[in-house]
């Protein structure tokens, strides 16, 4: 059975929405084909059988003109549907589209939504309806859609919410990453995470505009008499209640099921829709379990005496700041969010100040420093998205563009495309909602314009490329039902679908056991050698710097502090905080006595002192560190730190 149709049983196996879709379906019938359901025509009238109960002639009695109530109510559910169906698309339409683009775009957009959704919020529906059938008597299909639209305030509210922390996802700034368009992004990746929301909401818009269409009826502006309505029938049962109670019982029923059933299929269409990639209890066991940080056990650092090349490859290009043959070359990059260090400052903070850092093609550098130094920030501000729609100043030229001036069509041909981007954890930089097939399919396609046929060749090469063995399973598989390191796997595949010339990993092996790491690691450097693939790799791990990279770029609060082949760096650093960070790592570390450590944390962003940022925590630093800020100076063609004292060894513990 497929996966919808199972879904379809598991949920029509609750009793209660089995007889709410049998009853839906009756009045389904009704509307549709009334004349199957009773054979007697609703206007006409048996006179000597006037407000009678139910009997073999008139199964659910007659009305006060001896009209059969059941054709009544058979032949009235049409238009009761109908108006229904005008109302819920109307909301539907209004409130998700401009849900959609208020949360998605921001800014004004979501400023003149917002304000919208508040007018329409507050215009009192009962009253603007009664004067909208008072000048277009009768007709249910005007009173609906105005009502519809009327409702969509709500719905535009949810809508605006869910999206505006769907966008915040990482599998949505993994798809901006890899280059999709807004409307991709919104029909490919948000608007499935709102299906069981907008369910829900479109089930209570029925509900609500099923009572509201018989609430006109009953105040007599519904379809003119003798044409039967749902609402009409309670409004002539309400004249005889006293004399023949049981009148107001089948409309009533009628109106009090339907509404029931619409709330409970609601409810049902929304778990029904969401367990298709909801997470299982298992994933989010193995998730749980993946996150837990665990310590290193990368291949031993292959020099940390300096002795042989760290990246298992042909050797590294020259390297070093501003060397020649560089593919991706950063310049002064500053990076300032919005918002102060004090609540509700107006002033923006700088996080990352004058980074400057090179990548050759071929070539691994790694990013590394402890949390919160701004590798992350680095990174993301380099594919061009900051955290919290930072500003960006310097450069950051990408094989003659720089990247810190493109505009919208030029990125589109370089995220994805010219530049990968492999997250920290791929479980939620993949869209849960998709199959890895389909989400990779539409990759390859953008990126490459092959057709459909060709595109899932290549998915299947490129899943065996990283090592998936069984590529046809994989691919099939929803991102919940897959393992750390399939998922990791997985993600490494996304971010080569288009055959990039930089690779960005952010971590990529933190949420991994330490036998997917060294694996992961493994794979990293195979691809970065088969494709001459640079990568800029984001760690705080120094022995995976060791076992993989060519370069290292050290980081400290928002400022590069050393940069320097990972040779030099293992034999020789030269800023004390390299040799605090060398002298903590628990790979180098003796057996016995304590692991030293760098004593204080990383100051946050608007808290950084005016000289070295690093002196508080150096036991090198005099007075004259604290007064100015030090530059980065080189120190040979590729070695460039931020030191006043370079060549003093004593280590920050
Ligand atoms: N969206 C954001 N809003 C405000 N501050 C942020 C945001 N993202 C990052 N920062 C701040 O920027 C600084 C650098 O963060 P970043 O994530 O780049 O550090 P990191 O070195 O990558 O650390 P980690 O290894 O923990 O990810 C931190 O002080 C962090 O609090």
């Amino acid at each position: 059975m497929n996966r919808p149709a199972a879904v379809a049983v598991r949920v029509l196996r609750r009793p209660l929405v089995l007889l709410a879709v049998l009853w839906l379906l009756l009045v389904l019938a009704c509307a549709l084909h009334p004349e199957l359901v009773t054979g007697r025509d609703p206007v006409d009238q048996d006179l000597p059988a006037a407000l009678g109960g139910p009997s073999a002639a008139h199964p659910l009695g007659t009305d006060r003109l001896g009209q059969d109530l059941l054709s009544r109510l058979a032949y009235g559910a049409a238009g009761t549907l109908w108006g229904v169906l005008v109302a819920v698309l109307t909301a539907t339409v209004v409130g998700v589209g401009l849900g959609l683009l208020a949360g998605y775009l921001g800014g004004v957009v979501d400023a003149l939504v917002g304000r919208l959704a508040d007018l329409l919020f507050s215009l009192p529906a009962i009253v603007i309806l009664l004067v909208v059938v008072a000048v277009f008597p009768g007709d249910v299909t005007i009173a609906m859609l105005t009502f519809g639209l009327l409702l969509s305030s709500g719905l535009i509210r949810v809508v605006r919410a869910a999206t505006r922390s769907t966008r915040e996802e990482l599998f949505i700034a993994a798809a901006r990453l890899a280059g999709l368009s807004t409307p991709q992004i919104l029909r490919r990746h948000v608007l499935p995470r709102l299906r069981g929301l907008v369910i829900v909401q479109a089930s209570l818009v029925a509900a609500i505009a099923l009572v509201m269409q018989a609430s006109l009826a009953f105040l007599g502006f519904g379809p003119p008499p003798p044409e039967p309505s749902w609402g009409g029938m309670i409004d002539e049962a309400r004249m005889v209640i006293v004399r023949h109670p049981w009148a107001l019982v089948p409309p009533g029923l009628a109106v009090a099921l339907t509404v029931l059933s619409f709330v409970l299929l609601g409810d049902a269409a929304r778990d029904g829709a969401t367990a298709a990639w909801a997470t299982t209890k298992l994933a989010r066991r193995r998730r749980r379990s993946g996150r837990r940080r665990t310590h290193p056990t990368v291949p031993a650092p292959r020099h940390p005496t300096g002795s042989a090349p760290a990246h298992p490859v042909e050797p590294a290009p020259a390297g070093g700041p501003g060397h020649a043959d560089t593919l991706l070359s950063v310049r002064r990059l500053s990076v300032q969010l919005p918002g102060g260090p004090a609540r509700g400052a107006r002033t923006g903070t700088t996080v990352v100040s004058d980074v400057d850092l090179d990548v050759g093609p071929g070539e691994i550098v790694g990013l590394v420093g402890e949390s919160g130094c701004g590798k992350t920030v680095t990174a993301l501000s380099i594919l061009g998205l900051p955290p919290g729609d930072g500003q960006l100043t310097g450069s950051c030229h990408f094989a003659g563009l720089d990247l810190v001036r493109a505009d919208d069509r030029q990125w589109r041909t370089v995220r994805g495309r010219r530049i990968g981007y492999v997250a920290q954890d791929p479980m939620v930089s993949l869209d849960p909602t998709l199959r890895v097939g389909v989400q990779l399919a539409e990759a390859v396609r953008r990126h490459t314009g092959l057709g459909r046929r060709p595109a899932r060749a290549r998915v299947l090469t490129l899943l065996r490329d990283v090592g998936l063995p069984e590529p046809d399973t994989a691919a099939r598989r929803y991102p919940h039902q897959l393992s750390g390191g399939m998922a990791q796997r997985v993600a490494i595949a996304f971010a080569l679908a288009g055959d990039p010339e930089l690779l960005i990993a952010d971590e990529p092996t933190t949420a991994l056991d330490v036998t997917r790491q060294a694996e992961i690691l493994a794979l990293l450097a195979r691809t970065s050698r088969e494709r001459r693939l640079a990568v800029l790799l984001v760690t705080h791990d120094l022995g995976v710097v060791a076992a993989l990279c060519d370069r290292a770029v050290v980081m400290y609060a928002g400022q590069v502090v050393e940069s320097c082949p990972v040779t030099e760096l293992f034999a020789r650093p030269r800023h004390p905080y390299t040799r605090g960070l060398l002298a903590a790592d628990p790979h180098r570390a003796s057996r016995a006595g304590r692991l030293p450590t760098i004593t204080g944390t990383v100051p946050a962003p608007g808290q950084w002192p005016t000289g070295c940022r690093f002196a508080p925590r150096c036991p090198l630093a005099t007075e004259s560190c604290r007064h100015a800020p030090v530059p980065l100076d080189r120190l040979g063609p590729a070695h460039a730190v931020r030191c006043v004292r370079p060549d003093e060894d004593r280590v920050a513990a």
